[in-house]
């Protein structure tokens, strides 16, 4: 089966008028993987109700509804089939912007996939129930029975019987052919929820805030308060403190750190609370605003050189292309961003600011807010389905709380009414590209066309460039800023290779810790600095392995080891999820001789407590970090200053802005330069340059200490020295003999089924064909160093597309043999997956 539907008789899309006039039939988009769309009459519906982007829900497959969007009207049925009847018009005004469908569509065609595809990541899946959605009472919903028709009554009265029910089975119970636009109209008026799955682990962070009581916001009030408080000494200590507190800003003050500022105890608190002095008060973190609306703060003055990157990004505008903005770690590039932002806001145009991970921008968001108040909105896919349903509307109106999104890469998605400019923060990172499922996207890419769309600006920004937009900077095709120092002048921090080879040889290793990481750890603490270490790997080690007979206990559907977590004395499958037991014994020879091998974040953080067992130390990985804010408690409490020691993985690199880390340790660079992909190296200087780039951020220069078997490397010398341009040169001459990007372009072609021989036997008659065509270009096919995920077996090919051999042709000439390829009846069950630009 392939993942694009039947290729065969696939129609020209796109190409029905756009006009309604005198229409008798539509063109509806349904959110599937077809090829192309479907006809349906519009029997008594009057045409001049539907514009492109109306949603209809409409029948398909047996007796199945669906919400489909219009996209085109005709006048004539379908010759190949029945046109069937569309049940019903669900939006007044399109849900869909035209603008979006021409997106969407650039996004079906340049990955190759169907716009159905892309509809179906586009829109909140709440605007798209279907038959098989599965719907609820909204909790502590209690409807005025007056307000009920007699079948909303008749829904709500059956789901107070059962609780969840899907739309088909509403829909047997009550008249089918009205459900949907019912149950959307219900959904609206806060009565029905869709099921979501739940979050794992997942609790609202609350914290408890305190504030003055009302009556003694009056000065009167206040003085005499303060002089009945001779006799409880600690209580108007506690009361200054406030004040103190208070002054110059008006944000939510946290009883925690009241009780911390003045060195009281909660009794004390408490007593004040009691005698209704003060009120203590609960919000969640994540959505503090600043009260009052409307902007609060000035943005702090631009230095010399963010005044100049600012002149050069806006000239690169007037030139109408994409800018670059290249500033080391901790250059002030966000203060940047801020002065485009406002610039934008002023002229009342809307601002896309994307992120490659939105769960840690909580630092970000309080930026923003600080200075453009309640005009920041955050699109978070862990927010309710509610509140992003409520987000798309505002955006799409325009809204003035909609001014500037905040988003990861699905918010391009969004429907905005008039956007002027979009950031890309960290534009090298490659969690912008979606991976799986279709459409398999890159954010940067696609909101470079979307901007195309909309006549709006694009600043990428990095401290470590993608070389293929570096690539692009060079050649011109974007417009380029540079901010070569830290702001405030804080020199980058001092960086240092230890050996670990000689370390070992010396014995001067304890556990996985060199003399050296020893000594700066302590320094470090010593001085009250706070340090990251890190590890790019999570669990306790990534191989089990008996000493007796060399056994390793392998996942059971797929082809890795098994990572061995202490904590929960575990193995676990890092593809999978796949966990079980760790035995005293192997399970192949019997003898009680497992050892372990490598080293994970977990066992950092034991040795740790060994090494330094008066130091507070956190962990930051995927494992703990699963509900909604684990992030931003983990985060807070480092800023805050309450961990000392902070080991991660990756996720330490992404744009986090700590005061005081004075020491960045990582523990082993090996890995990242032996990973077998090519752009291994590339990616090992982004990554250990960010890592770096968190130390000693605003007063004393910061250190980093990087453990490593080959010293002398050259991408690490290149890290070392912020080698930025020698890394990037040596990179493009490696890809230019090598032939990978930004020399030329690639596609993967990936197949994958359950049988081994099966994915090779297609694989290989794939790959045939293709050489037909393209010759040598064709690499592969080739199994993946996980050739079996989930008990799929994967095989690749890769496709080399050279400057001027024609894009668009190129994946017609593949679709061609997509459609053979299904032809043959042992291969039509292979799924076939495509990944352009694959990075
Ligand atoms: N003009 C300014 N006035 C005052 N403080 C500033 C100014 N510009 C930057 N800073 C401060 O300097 C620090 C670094 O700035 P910022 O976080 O914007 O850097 P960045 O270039 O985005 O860094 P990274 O790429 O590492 O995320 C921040 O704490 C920020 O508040
Ligand atoms: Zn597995």
């Amino acid at each position: 089966m392939n993942e694009a539907g039947t290729g065969a008789d696939a129609s020209p899309r796109g190409s029905s008028p756009k006009d309604s006039s005198g229409a008798r039939y539509v063109e509806v988009l349904l959110p599937m993987p077809l090829e192309r769309n479907f006809t349906y009459a519009l029997g008594d519906i009057p045409p001049g109700t539907l514009r492109p982007g109306t949603r209809v829900a409409v029948p398909f497959g047996k007796s199945k509804l669906y919400t489909g969007l219009v996209v085109g009207f005709g006048h004539r049925a379908p010759e190949a089939y029945e046109a069937k009847e569309v049940y019903r018009v669900l939006d007044e005004e399109p849900l869909v912007t035209e603008l979006q469908l021409r997106h969407w569509q650039w996004i079906a065609d340049y990955y190759m996939c169907t716009a159905g595809e892309v509809f179906r990541t586009a829109v909140p899946s709440v605007f798209l129930l279907q038959s098989e959605t599965r719907v609820m009472l909204r909790e502590g919903a209690d409807p005025d029975e007056k307000d009920l028709d007699d079948t909303e009554f008749l829904i709500l009265e059956a789901l107070q019987h059962q609780p969840v029910l899907s739309v088909g089975e509403i829909g047997d119970i009550v008249d089918r052919k009205s459900v949907l636009p019912i149950l959307h109209r219900m959904i609206g008026r806060d009565l029905l929820v869709l099921q979501e799955k739940l979050q794992q682990g997942y609790k609202p962070l609350r914290a408890r805030f305190i504030r003055l009581h009302p009556d003694y916001e009056d000065q009167a009030a206040l003085g005499e308060l303060m002089d009945s408080m001779g006799r409880a000494p600690k209580q108007s200590e506690l009361l200054l403190h406030l004040f103190q507190l208070r002054r110059g800003t008006d944000k939510p003050i946290r009883s925690k750190v009241l009780q911390e500022q003045s060195g009281t105890s909660r009794a004390v608190l408490k007593a004040l609370i009691d005698k209704g002095v003060l009120e203590e008060y609960f919000l969640e973190e994540d959505r503090i605003v600043s009260p009052g609306g409307g902007a609060q703060h000035q943005p702090p003055e631009l230095n010399a050189l963010q005044e100049e990157a600012l002149g050069a990004i806006r000239s690169g505008f007037e030139s109408d292309r994409p800018v670059l903005l290249h500033g080391v770690t901790s250059s002030g590039k966000t203060e940047v961003y801020l002065r485009l932002i406002l610039d934008m806001v002023a002229a009342g145009r809307q601002v896309l600011y994307l992120v490659p991970e939105i769960a840690i921008t909580e630092q970000l968001v309080r930026r923003l807010q600080r200075v453009l108040g309640h005009r920041v909105a955050v699109f978070h896919s862990r927010h309710s389905m509610q509140e992003r349903a409520e987000l798309w509307y505002h955006v799409r109106a325009g809204e003035e709380k909609a001014s500037v999104i905040l988003g990861a890469r699905s918010a391009l998605f969004l429907p905005f009414a008039d956007l002027g400019l979009i950031v890309v923060d960290e534009e090298h990172e490659n969690t912008y590209k979606q991976f799986d499922p279709a459409p398999r996207y890159h954010a940067r890419d696609a909101a470079i066309v979307l901007a195309g769309l909309s006549g709006a600006r694009v600043v990428l920004g990095s401290a470590t460039p993608s070389i293929e937009s570096y690539h692009n900077a060079r050649s011109g095709k974007y417009a380029y800023a540079r901010l070569d120092r830290r702001f405030g002048d804080v020199l980058l921090p001092e960086m240092e290779l230890v050996d670990l080879a000689e370390q070992f040889r010396k014995k001067k290793m304890q556990g996985h810790f060199s003399e050296r990481l020893r000594e700066e750890v302590e320094g470090a603490l010593g001085q009250g600095g706070q340090v990251i270490l890190f590890q790019n790997r999570r669990g306790f080690a990534p191989i089990v392995e008996c000493a007796s007979c060399g056994h390793a206990p392998q996942c059971r559907n797929c082809d890795v080891s098994l990572t061995f977590h202490r904590h929960r004395k575990e193995l676990r499958c890092h593809y999978c999820g796949f966990h079980r037991l760790l035995e005293n014994t192997c399970e192949a020879c019997g003898n009680p001789t497992l050892d372990t091998k490598g080293f994970g974040t977990e066992q950092v953080e034991a040795e740790l407590a060994e090494l330094f067992p008066k130091a507070r130390t956190a962990r930051m990985d995927l494992d703990t970090t699963r509900g909604k804010h684990a992030y931003g408690r983990i985060i807070q409490a480092f800023e805050a200053r309450e961990t000392d020691i902070l080991v991660g993985t990756q996720m330490l690199t992404k744009g986090l802005d700590f005061r005081n880390v004075a020491l960045v340790g990582i523990m082993n660079a090996d890995s990242l330069l032996n990973f077998p992909h090519f752009r291994a190296h590339e990616r090992c200087f982004q990554l250990l340059t960010q890592v770096a780039g968190r130390a000693g951020r605003t007063r004393e220069r910061g250190r980093v200490l990087i453990q490593t078997y080959n010293p002398n490397h050259q991408i690490l010398q290149q890290v070392a020295s912020g080698a930025y341009d020698a890394m990037y040169a040596e990179q493009v001459y490696e890809r230019e003999q090598f032939g990978y990007p930004p020399a030329l372009r690639i596609i993967r072609i990936t197949f994958r089924h359950r049988e081994y021989n099966r994915v090779g036997e297609g694989a290989a008659w794939f790959a045939r064909s293709m050489r037909m065509h393209f010759g040598k270009d064709v690499l592969g096919p080739e199994f993946p160093p996980v050739a079996r995920i989930r008990n799929q077996y994967h095989k690749n090919i890769l496709l080399k597309i050279r400057p001027g051999s024609g894009l668009a042709q190129t994946k017609n000439s593949i679709k061609r043999i997509e459609s053979s390829f299904n032809a043959i009846s042992q291969f039509r069950s292979i799924r076939v997956i495509y990944n352009v630009d694959y990075i």
